[in-house]
């Protein structure tokens, strides 16, 4: 069954994780960890691996982790095929009722009054960066759709990293985030930070004018410098070979420009698997900030709700310790009735709040075009 078609057989609780290389379908649990030490985890899961060579263990890890656990599955079936892309583009697009209600948490009003809060705050704590986030609450009566917001967003992204997976207490997270924390293949090790923002446009003159300001924009090379320096320090003491472009790239995904760094490297220990090394990098300057005690303090100040499960990391290890880790954003944790979507964006001393405010209004888009709303 091509993957295209394994979509159909998604229902809330499996695990699904499609990339431009495959695509990763788990049902079912064998085994469940949940710790709020991420530590523990990255011993506890290779531990329960080794000695079953096909056996892969798949979730997430919260944005806090040590407030909200860890979730990691080893699923009962587990199918790996090709890639969704291109035949995923050639699926019907499925048509969602609306929801009964949406609030925005905070309010526009208040989210820009955080990131001018945060703008103030930067110096007087001596930040570097800080990101800040808001979130939309939807309400669905009769149920979340969540196979049908999945099928559309793996319809409409044909890169990065579309997934779905269980959380504790039957809920989901899911998600197409254009950005790879940490994939580990034998000792290739390679991390993909995407910071610096612009909004896609259907107009191809204004959208090419959003990327050049982007591609020139001090302020975002700045925040985007933040991220990939920190990438750069934690991996360099397990890697030899670190390969750091000196400018980042200028990437696309259907709703958003960004920068990036492609970061590549060999590791000197071939024994430390995947999840260690996501553990260590997160939560990284793309979605906390620098330093990150205080970035994350201030998070916690200015933001009136719990991320949860956003910006975490979602992903899978297998028992040789390989596995891909993206970073949780795009995304929206759902519950039977209830979807609560979220963006942020980085803010450093050069942030405008009101052009902060659209940036997430732009991210939001990934979920809202594949829920077909237009809010
Ligand atoms: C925090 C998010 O995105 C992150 C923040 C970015 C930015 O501030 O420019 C860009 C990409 C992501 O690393 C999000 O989408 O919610």
């Amino acid at each position: 069954m091509d993957a295209a078609e394994l979509i159909e057989d998604y229902t809330p609780g499996d695990f699904w994780f499609a990339t431009s290389r495959h695509t990763i379908f788990g049902s079912g649990s064998r085994l469940t960890f949940t710790d709020t030490d991420v530590s523990a985890l990255s011993d506890e899961v290779p531990a329960a691996l080794a000695g079953n060579p096909g056996s892969l263990a798949v979730g997430v890890l919260p944005f806090d982790t040590t407030a909200t656990p860890g979730y990691l599955v080893v699923p009962e079936t587990v199918q790996v095929t090709g890639p969704a892309h291109p035949a995923a583009a050639g699926l019907p697009r499925l048509t969602i009722d609306g929801p009964a209600a949406v609030r925005a948490v905070p309010e526009p009003v208040g989210h820009v009054e955080a990131v001018a809060r945060a703008v103030r705050a930067l110096p007087d704590r001596g930040l570097r960066k800080v990101v800040l986030a808001r979130a939309l609450d939807l309400e669905f009566p009769a149920g979340v759709p969540v196979r049908s917001v999945l099928h559309n967003l793996v319809k409409d992204n044909p890169h990065g990293y579309t997934f779905a997976a269980a959380l504790p207490g039957d809920r989901s997270l899911i998600g197409a985030t254009p950005e790879l924390l940490l994939s580990r293949s034998g000792r290739r090790v390679v991390s993909h930070p995407h910071a610096g923002s612009a909004p896609r446009s259907a107009d191809p003159v204004t959208d090419r004018e959003n990327a050049e300001r982007l591609a020139s924009s001090r302020k975002d090379h700045v925040e985007h410098a933040v991220l990939s320096e920190a990438i750069v320090e934690t991996l360099r003491p397990f890697c030899r070979n670190l390969h750091v472009p000196s400018s980042p790239s200028l990437v696309s995904t259907p709703t958003m420009w960004h920068l990036s760094t492609m970061v590549t490297g060999e590791l000197v220990d071939p024994d430390v698997t995947a999840l260690h090394l996501a553990g260590a990098l997160h939560p990284t300057p793309a979605i906390c900030g620098s330093p990150t005690e205080e970035a994350r303090q201030l998070v916690g100040e200015l933001e009136p709700f719990d991320r949860g499960y956003y910006a975490g990391t979602v992903g899978w290890m297998d028992a040789q310790g390989d596995g891909e880790w993206a970073v949780s954003i795009r995304c929206a944790e759902v519950s039977e009735s209830r979807l609560r979507l979220y963006a942020g964006g980085g803010i450093v001393p050069a942030s405008d709040p009101k052009a902060e405010l659209d940036e997430t209004s732009a991210k939001f888009q990934t979920l809202l075009r594949a829920m077909g709303l237009d809010l």
